[in-house]
């Protein structure tokens, strides 16, 4: 039942986060934490493990960490890319573990992108192609998910300008598909309703502002509603999430980054979790990035890191490893 907890930029809120979250949860979640341990808060009780198996017996009295030297030491606020093949590794290593049954899910702390390309060329904008990667699938989708909301963005880490040309039906179909799944096996929802969102304002007006809608997404949605899916949209992206719109819908369908991404921050940054959907093992994470302006100074909030381990402990305890 442990979960491996990946380090992410060392310059940034990461390693203090998983500090905090396994000081509030290391008595009730066993977890690991692989990375360089002098980038930990100096206060933080770790003790080093060889093995996996070692980290549930230690982490009642400290945070079991698999040590890895990282070379250079870490400044907060300043990236260093000379860390960039330790934080890529540390991914790695966990996804290994989950992979081997030695780990049950994989929580990633934030990765600094930036300093990852600069110091090992790193070929992919995230996390979640990473993982995609190596866990050897195509389609794979973000969702970040609160206590009010659950969003998907269809694309993701791309200029604004690209959407229109990634935005396939192949694409939003595979992403419908495994957002459903999901709902039902990792949530729980025995019937899954599902808001998309249109692409334009006002979901095109009718093909006066944009034909996105009827050329793609409405004719998609008529297909997979003869199918049996609950699908409800093309939606305005501007009035799907007030508090009423949310109660008609158990996850919405964005079509890009943003779209999905400010509502579930706006409503609820500390409590929002990023999930992958359709890896073949666990993968949560913070819902946040790298805080450079506030790390090292003790003023992060676990909060969204304590409850990405939460929800990949309960994903666990529903399912199982995959
Ligand atoms: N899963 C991941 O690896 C993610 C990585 N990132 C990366 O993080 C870097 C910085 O991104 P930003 O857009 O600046 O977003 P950010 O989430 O790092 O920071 C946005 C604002 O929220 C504050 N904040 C973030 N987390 C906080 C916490 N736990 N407690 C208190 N305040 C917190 C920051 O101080 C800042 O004011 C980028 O390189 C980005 O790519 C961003 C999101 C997710
Ligand atoms: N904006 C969300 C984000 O950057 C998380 O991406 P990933 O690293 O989880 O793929």
């Amino acid at each position: 039942m442990t979960i491996a907890i990946s380090c992410g930029e060392p310059a940034g809120i990461g390693p203090e986060i998983a500090a905090r979250a396994w000081e509030a949860l290391g008595r009730e979640i066993p977890m690991l934490w692989i990375g360089d341990p002098r980038h930990l808060p100096e206060a933080t009780a770790w003790e080093e493990i060889d093995d996996a198996s070692q980290a549930a017996s230690v982490c009642a009295t400290a945070l079991p960490v698999l040590a890895r030297d990282f070379g250079p030491p870490a400044v907060p606020g300043q990236p260093d890319p000379a860390h960039a093949p330790g934080v890529i590794d540390a991914i790695r290593e966990g996804v290994d573990l989950v992979r081997a049954g030695a780990c049950t899910a994989l929580c990633t702390a934030p990765i600094h992108k930036a300093a990852l390309i600069d110091g090992a060329n790193f070929a992919y904008p995230g996390h979640t192609e990473y993982l995609a990667a190596l866990a050897g699938v195509d389609d794979v989708v973000m969702m970040l998910a609160c206590e009010a909301l659950r969003v998907v963005p269809a694309t993701i880490h791309i200029p604004l300008a690209r959407v229109p040309e990634a935005l396939t039906p192949e694409l939003l179909e595979a992403t419908i598909r495994i957002t459903r799944d999901a709902l039902i096996r990792d949530f729980g929802i025995a019937s899954p309703r599902i808001a998309v969102a249109g692409l334009n304002p006002h979901a095109g007006e009718d093909g006066k502002m944009g034909g996105e809608e009827i050329a793609m997404i409405a004719p998609l949605m008529d297909r997979l509603c003869d199918e049996g899916f609950d699908l409800r949209g093309p939606m305005s992206a501007d009035t799907m999430f007030h508090a009423a719109a949310r109660a008609g819908y158990d996850a919405a369908v964005c079509m890009y980054h943003d779209q999905a991404l400010i509502p579930i921050k706006t409503i609820d940054f500390a409590g929002g979790v990023n999930v992958t959907l359709g890896l073949p093992f666990i993968r949560t994470s913070p819902d946040h990035g790298t805080a450079f302006g506030i790390a090292g100074k003790g003023l992060a909030d676990p909060s969204s890191m304590i409850a990405a381990l939460r929800m990949a402990a309960d994903m666990a305890q529903a399912c199982g490893p995959r």
